[in-house]
């Protein structure tokens, strides 16, 4: 018997942008009915192969087959009517459209009339039951946990008929629970024939769920292998050309005295939503307090408010002094020359200036320091040169100080934000998700940096959905939900699903499906979002 095609094949795909050569040659083939991982260093130009075979760039070289027919791909449109589907990142719904109206826009000809809504809610249904992707067809996106959005992008794949599904790091905004649940049905679309393309800088969800991996390395392909014979360790060799530590080492905390204070903290949003509902916590000396949850549930607010981005009430004190809690402006100003430093979540939109060279972006809210200043000009020199030299620290590629930040990867780019903010020396480091995005060779180097920052005796409070990041690095873990601390624990008295569950809202461990517990909760604070909205 022959094989079967292969139900996607690249040959000799290659991309430059300018002087940077993204892909380099590759060839891949991944056959029908697997989960085939794809794996690699920041930069290695996985994103720019998966945005050719989606149709968002055109190769500059190079042929894409599809189920044994060479196929052109020239937009997305094209790659749909190939089959192809992709779950990004950055979801692509639109909030104030209801989930139903999300999964047909654009799939059907005439768009929202009435006749088509009837037949795609049933068809919407059944895919739903099929594949256990359980969401309300009618609740507008905006109300959904992050969770459920993702299930209604895999639900827009699969409405619009995708045998390819292509996931671009999928699990970072999902609960432990969550994550296991998305790879059940995962293995559901394998066994109905599906074939699944997982990009993860995770080395345990692909030796969890991948039947081959394919590692990339500075534009090229340079090894596919049978996932059941290899190990995390040979893969994050293969990937960094190294060994890596994949535990953190630290010494036990000798905390010293409060520097952060945080007293019955409140925060409203723009549209009068209660997003923190009176948080209290305190940050020592020489500690890492980290906050657990899922996005979505106030941590971003917590380190907005603290950072003086956004308006809050209550009381901050640091070391026993009061900090005004106010807007927008100068505010966060004030704080860094009082020596807080700030690692926001949302690198493009609040970390970084996209369109400003990556050496004007290390200096980005600290541009005020006599330091920098030569007379009434910027010693712009003076800060490039300062630019190469914490690139080079940071490792960032291309270690080149007049590239854009938007033209750097996304794991560069937070590698910039944190370079900058880091290397600061801050007493105080309020860091939002520092490994986002970011491969292992420079997680083990961030979270070194991190620990080596305590070890120091300044004060962190890290936020982060990654519970492995949270129980390695914290001394100290608080778990948010809905704008509220669920509970503290000790990181060495915890585990994953207990800490999992209280990320859901859920305080007491279930006796059955933890699952459905999960499901059951978020619904109920699904529904209260609705209520406040009219
Ligand atoms: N639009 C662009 N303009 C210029 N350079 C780009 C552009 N997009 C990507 N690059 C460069 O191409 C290379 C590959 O980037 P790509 O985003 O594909 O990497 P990646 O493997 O997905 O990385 P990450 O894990 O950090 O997301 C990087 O050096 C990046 O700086």
């Amino acid at each position: 018997m022959t094989d079967p095609a292969p139900a996607i094949e690249l040959k000799g795909i290659s991309k430059a942008f300018g002087p940077v050569q993204a892909n380099k040659d590759i060839s891949i083939r991944v056959m029908p009915g697997t989960i085939h991982g794809i794996i690699g260093e920041n930069g290695a130009g996985k994103s720019t192969l998966m945005s050719i075979l989606y149709g968002f760039y055109r190769a500059d070289a190079g042929e894409v087959w599809i189920n044994g027919n060479k196929t052109e791909i020239p937009d997305s449109q094209a790659a749909i009517k190939a089959g192809i589907g992709m779950v990004f990142q950055h979801f692509k719904l639109v909030q104030n459209f209801t989930v139903l109206e999300n999964v047909i826009l654009g799939a059907e000809e005439g768009g929202l009339l009435k006749p088509s809504l009837a037949k795609a809610r049933g068809v919407l249904k059944h895919l739903a039951e099929e594949y256990e992707l359980s969401v309300d067809p009618e609740q507008l996106i905006e109300n959904l946990s992050v969770g459920h959005q993702q299930r209604v992008e895999i639900l827009k794949a699969l409405y619009r008929q995708a045998d390819i599904l292509i996931l671009d790091e999928p699990t970072g905004v999902l609960t432990p629970a969550e994550a296991d649940h998305l790879f059940r049905i995962l293995d559901n679309l394998r066994k109905e024939g599906k074939t699944i393309i997982l990009i993860t800088h995770k080395l345990r969800e692909i030796m969890e769920i991948t039947d081959t991996v394919s590692v990339m390395r500075r534009g090229e392909m340079t090894a596919t292998v049978k996932t059941a014979e290899t190990s995390p360790e040979q893969l994050a060799e293969l990937m960094v050309g190294r060994k890596v530590l994949l535990r953190v080492d630290k010494k036990p905390a000798a905390p010293g005295e409060t520097v952060l204070d945080v007293d019955n903290l409140r925060h409203v949003d723009r549209h009068g939503v209660e997003r923190l509902k009176g948080v209290s916590l305190q940050v020592r000396a020489g500690e890492i307090l980290g906050i657990a949850g899922v996005a979505g549930n106030g941590q971003s607010e917590l380190l907005e408010v603290l950072g003086g981005y956004a308006e809050g009430t209550g009381a901050v004190r640091l070391r026993g002094q009061e900090i005004a809690l106010a807007g927008r402006g100068s505010d966060g100003q004030a704080r860094r020359a009082r020596s807080i430093a700030h690692v926001p979540e949302d690198r493009q939109t609040e970390g970084l200036i996209m369109s400003y060279t990556a050496w004007e972006n290390t200096v980005f809210g600290y541009h005020h320091d006599p330091r920098y200043q030569s007379g009434p000009l910027m010693n712009n020199a003076l800060i490039r040169e300062e630019a190469a030299g914490k690139m080079e620290r940071f490792d960032v590629r291309p270690p080149d100080p007049d590239l854009a930040a938007r033209n750097f990867s996304g794991g560069n780019q937070q590698k910039i934000v944190l370079a900058r903010e880091i290397d600061r020396d801050p007493d105080l480091l309020l860091v939002g998700q520092p490994t986002r995005g970011v491969d292992i060779g420079a997680i083990e180097f961030i979270h070194q940096e991190i620990v080596r920052l305590r070890d120091a005796g300044k004060a962190i409070l890290l936020v982060s959905v990654e519970l492995d990041e949270i129980l390695s690095l914290s001394d100290r873990i608080a778990v948010m939900f809905d704008g509220r601390v669920m509970g503290e624990r000790r990181p060495d008295e915890t585990d994953q699903t207990e800490l999992g569950l209280l990320m859901a809202g859920v305080t007491e461990r279930p006796e059955g499906d933890a699952m459905s517990a999960i499901d059951r909760s978020l619904e109920a604070k699904e529904t209260r979002e609705a209520e406040r909205h009219g």
